[in-house]
This record gives C-alpha cells, sequence and structure tokens, in this order.
C-alpha cells in the first residue's frame, strides 16, 4: 500500500467530522458568494430607483448571508479544529503503541531524539495532511459545482471562462508551485530532525560536552543546522509569497475576463445590466475557495515524508511475538534453561551458548564472568526483550516462550545498576512499581529499603523532587529507591543485575543490607563482576564468553582453583 493511502486510511476514523468540516468551508464560502452577490445586485438595483418592495428579497438575502457567513465560519474552524485535534491525539496513541513492543531490542540503533522528533515534529506535520491536503481541494470542487451552475444561467461562455481560471488557479499554480518547491518539503522534515535529535543529545551529554570544552563546536554545529533550517523556511516563504501573489492575479485576470466578455452581453440584452457587477464580484468572492490551493502538494510532501518516518517504525516487526494461544501464568517460580544458546546478529558469534542452568523456587543464583561474557543477555532473555534461538527457558514448568511478554515481566523485578528514575517525586517514582499502593504500602517499603532516615530528613519527606534522572540523589539512595520499587511490585523472582557496581565499600554495604531484605522468599538471580558477599549465594555460575565456564558454590569453586579463583585473587588484589 502506497504511504498515501496508509495516511488516509490512518485519518478514516474521522471521516465523518472532516466531510462535516468540508460542509461547513463550503457553507462559509457560499455565504461570501451570497452576501457579495446579492450586495452587488442590491447596490445596482438600488441605483435604477424601484420600490422598497422590490429590494426586500435582496435586503433580507444581503443580511441572512452576512451572518450566515460568520456562523458558518465558526462552525468550520471549530469542527476543523476538534477533527485536527483529535487525529493529533490519536496519531500520538498509535504512534507510541507501535513503538512499546519494540523497546529495546529494534529501537537500540535509534536515537531518542530522532524518536522525539518522530512523535512531536512528525506527528505535528500530519495535521496539514487533513487540514491543507485533503479539505481544501473538496471545498474547491463543491465551489466549483456551484459557480459553473450559477454561470451557466447567465451564458455558456462566461462559464468556460470561469472554469479556465478557476483550473489555473486550482490546479495548475498548485502543480507549477509543486515543481519549482520540489524537495522542500522532504528537506524539511529531515532537518528538522536532525536539529531534534542533535539538541536532545547535547542536552543530555551537556555535562560532557562543558567537561570536555566543546560547548563552541556544538553550538556551531547547531547553528549549522539551524542556517539550513532557516534556509529551507525562507525558501518555503518565498514559494508561498509567490503562489499568493500568483493566485491574486488570476483571480483579477477572471475578474476583467468575465467584465470584458459580460459587458457586450449587456449591451445586446442577453444579461441585464444589474448583473454586471453581480458576476465580477461572484469571481471575487468565490476565489476564495482555490486561496490555500497553491501549496497543497507543498504540504502533501512534507505529510508523506513524515508519514514515511512514523511508517518506517510502526513497520518495523517486534523481535518477540506474542504467543497465538498463550498459557497461563505458572504457580510456582522454578526457572532453568536447556541448551540455551542466543546471538543478537544471526549471522555473528553467540552471546550465550549451550547455557543450562537451574534455579529452585527461592533459590539464589549468582551469575559472574568477565566483562562481555554473556551476563546482561541472560537477563535479555529471561525479560523476553530478545528470544532466543536455540533451546529453552523454563518458569515454573513452563517455557516461557509461551507465556504474553507483558504477563512475564510482571513475574520479575529488576534492580539494576542504573535504574531510571524520572523527573519527579521519590513517591511518584515508587508508585511506578504499583500506583494503586496505599500510604501503608509505601511507608513499609521506605522502612525496607533503608530509606525512612533519608526522606525524614527532606523538607518535603518523599513529596521531594529528585531531578532528572534522580540527580539530586546519592548512588546509594537511588539504589535504595530502585530496591523499594522492587519491594512494592512484589514480584516472585528477582533479578539483581550489578545492583551495587560504583558504589563505595561502606555504601554497598548499606546497599546490600536492602538487598537481603528484597530476596527473601524470591528466586534470585544476580549478575555481579564483583566477587564479594557471594558465600550468601546457593550456586555461582561462571560465565566465559557466552559459555558456562564453572559452577558451584563458593567454597566449591575456589577449591577448584579455576577461572572463579582466578577472578577472586584478581579483586582481592585490586581491594588491597
Ligand atoms: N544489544 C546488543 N546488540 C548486539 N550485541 C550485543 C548487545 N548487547 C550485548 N551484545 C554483545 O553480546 C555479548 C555479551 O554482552 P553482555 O552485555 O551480555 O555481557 P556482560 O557479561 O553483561 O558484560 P558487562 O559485564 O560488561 O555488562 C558482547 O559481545 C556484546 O558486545
Amino acid at each position: 500500500m502506497s504511504d498515501f493511502l496508509r495516511l488516509v486510511k490512518l485519518v478514516s476514523p474521522y471521516w465523518q467530522r472532516m466531510l462535516w468540516a468540508v460542509l461547513l468551508g463550503f457553507l462559509t464560502v457560499g455565504s461570501n458568494i451570497g452576501l457579495l452577490t446579492t450586495s452587488a445586485y442590491l447596490i445596482s438595483k438600488a441605483a435604477l430607483h424601484p420600490s422598497v418592495a422590490e429590494l426586500m428579497v435582496a435586503i433580507v438575502g444581503v443580511r441572512f448571508f452576512g451572518i450566515a457567513r460568520a456562523v458558518f465560519r465558526y462552525l468550520e474552524r471549530y469542527f476543523s479544529h476538534d477533527v485536527t485535534f483529535r487525529l493529533l491525539s490519536q496519531l500520538r496513541v498509535w504512534f507510541y503503541q507501535a513503538m512499546e513492543p519494540l523497546a529495546p531490542a529494534r529501537l537500540q540503533i535509534q536515537h531518542s531524539g530522532d524518536l522525539l522528533s518522530r512523535i512531536v515534529s512528525d506527528v505535528e506535520v500530519l495535521k496539514n495532511f487533513y487540514l491543507r491536503v485533503l479539505a481544501p481541494p473538496l471545498v474547491a470542487v463543491l465551489i466549483l459545482v456551484l459557480m459553473i451552475t450559477f454561470y451557466s444561467q447567465f451564458a455558456v461562455k462566461l462559464t468556460y471562462l470561469y472554469l479556465f481560471f478557476f483550473v489555473v488557479a486550482g490546479l495548475i499554480l498548485p502543480l507549477g508551485v509543486r515543481l519549482r518547491g520540489r524537495g522542500l518539503g522532504r528537506q524539511m522534515v529531515a532537518v528538522r530532525a536532525q536539529m531534534n535529535a542533535r539538541l536532545v543529545d547535547s542536552i543530555q551529554g551537556m555535562t560532557e560536552i562543558i567537561a570536555y570544552g566543546q560547548r563552541q563546536a556544538i553550538q556551531e554545529n547547531v547553528s549549522q543546522i539551524s542556517g539550513k533550517l532557516i534556509s529551507l523556511q525562507g525558501k518555503t516563504a518565498v514559494l508561498s509569497g509567490l503562489a499568493n501573489s500568483l493566485n491574486g492575479l488570476t483571480m483579477h485576470l477572471a475578474l476583467w475576463s468575465i467584465l470584458v466578455l459580460s459587458i457586450p452581453l449587456v449591451t445586446t440584452g442577453e444579461i441585464k445590466e444589474v448583473y454586471l457587477a453581480v458576476l465580477a464580484l461572484g469571481v471575487l468572492s468565490s476565489f476564495e475557495a482555490v486561496g490555500n490551493l497553491p501549496l497543497t502538494f507543498h504540504y502533501l510532501e512534507e505529510s508523506l515524508a513524515a508519514a514515511k518516518r512514523l511508517f518506517s517504525i510502526t513497520a518495523t516487526k517486534p523481535t518477540v511475538s506474542n504467543p497465538m494461544l498463550p498459557t497461563s501464568v505458572p504457580d510456582s517460580f522454578d526457572l532453568h534453561t536447556k541448551g540455551l544458546s542466543f546471538s543478537y546478529d544471526r549471522d555473528k558469534t553467540y552471546a550465550l551458548q549451550n547455557i543450562n542452568l537451574a534455579i529452585p523456587q527461592g533459590g539464589r543464583v549468582a551469575v559472574v564472568g568477565p566483562s562481555g561474557a554473556g551476563k546482561s543477555t541472560l537477563v535479555n532473555l529471561l525479560l523476553r526483550f530478545w528470544d532466543y534461538q536455540q533451546g529453552s527457558i523454563y518458569l515454573g514448568g513452563r517455557n516461557i516462550k509461551e507465556l504474553q511478554p507483558e504477563e512475564l515481566r510482571q513475574l520479575i523485578a529488576v534492580v539494576a545498576q542504573r535504574t531510571h528514575l524520572f523527573n519527579t517525586t521519590i513517591r511518584e517514582n515508587l508508585l511506578l512499581a504499583k500506583p494503586t499502593a496505599t500510604a501503608e504500602e509505601l511507608a513499609d517499603v521506605v522502612h525496607r529499603a533503608r530509606l525512612d532516615d533519608f526522606i525524614q530528613e527532606l523538607p518535603n519527606g518523599d513529596q521531594t523532587y529528585i531531578g532528572e534522572g534522580g540527580f539530586k540523589l546519592s548512588g546509594g539512595q537511588r539504589q535504595r529507591i530502585a530496591i523499594a520499587r522492587a519491594l512494592l511490585k512484589d514480584a516472585p523472582i528477582l533479578i539483581l543485575d550489578e545492583a551495587t557496581a560504583g558504589l563505595d565499600a561502606v555504601t554497598e554495604r548499606e546497599v546490600m543490607s536492602a538487598i537481603d531484605e528484597l530476596m527473601q522468599g524470591r528466586t534470585c538471580l544476580m549478575l555481579t563482576h564483583r566477587l564479594t558477599g557471594l558465600e550468601r549465594m546457593d550456586q555461582i555460575l561462571v560465565l566465559d564468553e557466552g559459555k558456562l565456564a564453572e559452577q558451584g558454590t563458593h567454597r566449591e569453586l575456589l577449591q577448584r582453583k579455576g577461572l572463579y579463583y582466578r577472578m577472586w585473587e584478581l579483586s582481592r588484589q585490586i581491594e588491597q
């Protein structure tokens, strides 16, 4: 299906409202025509000094059209704005819903600024598809039919002449503008996206930019893109100005031509003299319908370019597919994998190869290994962010591919090294895990995550704003909020992904004591570089280059004097 048809399909749920807006647009221009033509008739007729009774119909007509024009204009604006805003909100929800299942696997190559640009600017551009591409030509066609019927009541010659100028203004001129401004709409969408992506990137990395003295370079880059955008906007403005002037010129040529052709017809008596001004003013008032058409193709090109960017995301198939017949959520929570193998890029090396592990319900297993060994990949597969290619993962005896990804994720709480905290209050950040949590539940998790002393010292308690990414908090406080969140979620399975990495020894101990609380009664998988505190785990899996190198308790692995022993020795030397 072409992008145009897909776009039409996308806006089609509002076709009834759109038709109402088009009809009201037609009635507005129609009333304007009625107003000017009856006024012209009234003035011409009045010049002949008839009785007032003879003028009554025209007087009433002028009043009626004068009021109708204002009422229809108001209703047309109301309907077209209503439909535009409904459309925009529907498009944003549609795009977000299509994007969500793609995270994180399919979106990892996308720039966050570029995605923002798609959901904000590109969707915004699409409002023109209805407002400036679909509606004005429909109104113009209706007005053309009205005016052809009108002029044909007087003379066929006039009808052809009117048709000629209307087609010039409504079709030839827009096509000419399209030829001159070809590519402008597409470039505008692309440069706007580039600008947004650059700005978001610069804002996110502002600290690094300042620290590495790159402020000047970034500013130059932004002003260079901004220059491109301004130049494109300038070209569009020139084009729009030119189109408007040519449109006005065509309208006045039409007016003069109609007059030149009508005067002999009035002289010969084929047309009554009182209609001369009516015919001329009919042109002026009806050309309002083609006033918006010259840039139609420009807006069409811009809309199609924006739609293409949106469709390129929405047409992407998620890496993980929902099962046709999902099985019910298991009621036991032991985890085991059988011959699990996975590669991010099917042709390249395995990130995990032939992994067999078993964690009984409530068991605690640590996964250790050097950087790049495949620890985070294991989590990605457990959470079904990616689907494995070989082997299987069972949860409570059910293959996780048979579970709905959302249902599976409800069963798992993750405390990662960098948990995202939103720029809002501590309370709101906690409620993310359970929006319906009561004040008692919140107080309980805050206490168990060892956060109560800290929160009590804050002037606004848990209503304190923590800034972008929680920048007003220390690393330990951030991790304890993440732990409180996981406690609130109360999922039966817990994944700790480098949860204490980057913390100093004292803070690490404090956070670990909160983690001990969190681990109670849950099936736990702990991924870590650091080999401290692993005595408390039931089993340790040592991954190396995607393979299971060793497996056992802390004591057993030290006795084996293999990779784990070497890693442990090394970490002890570093600590000393
Ligand atoms: N999203 C991804 N796309 C493609 N390859 C990836 C992706 N994530 C990880 N990899 C690759 O998979 C392999 C395993 O990476 P993984 O992140 O699982 O290791 P890790 O043990 O968690 O490392 P670290 O301790 O440094 O976080 C690496 O070779 C890595 O380059």
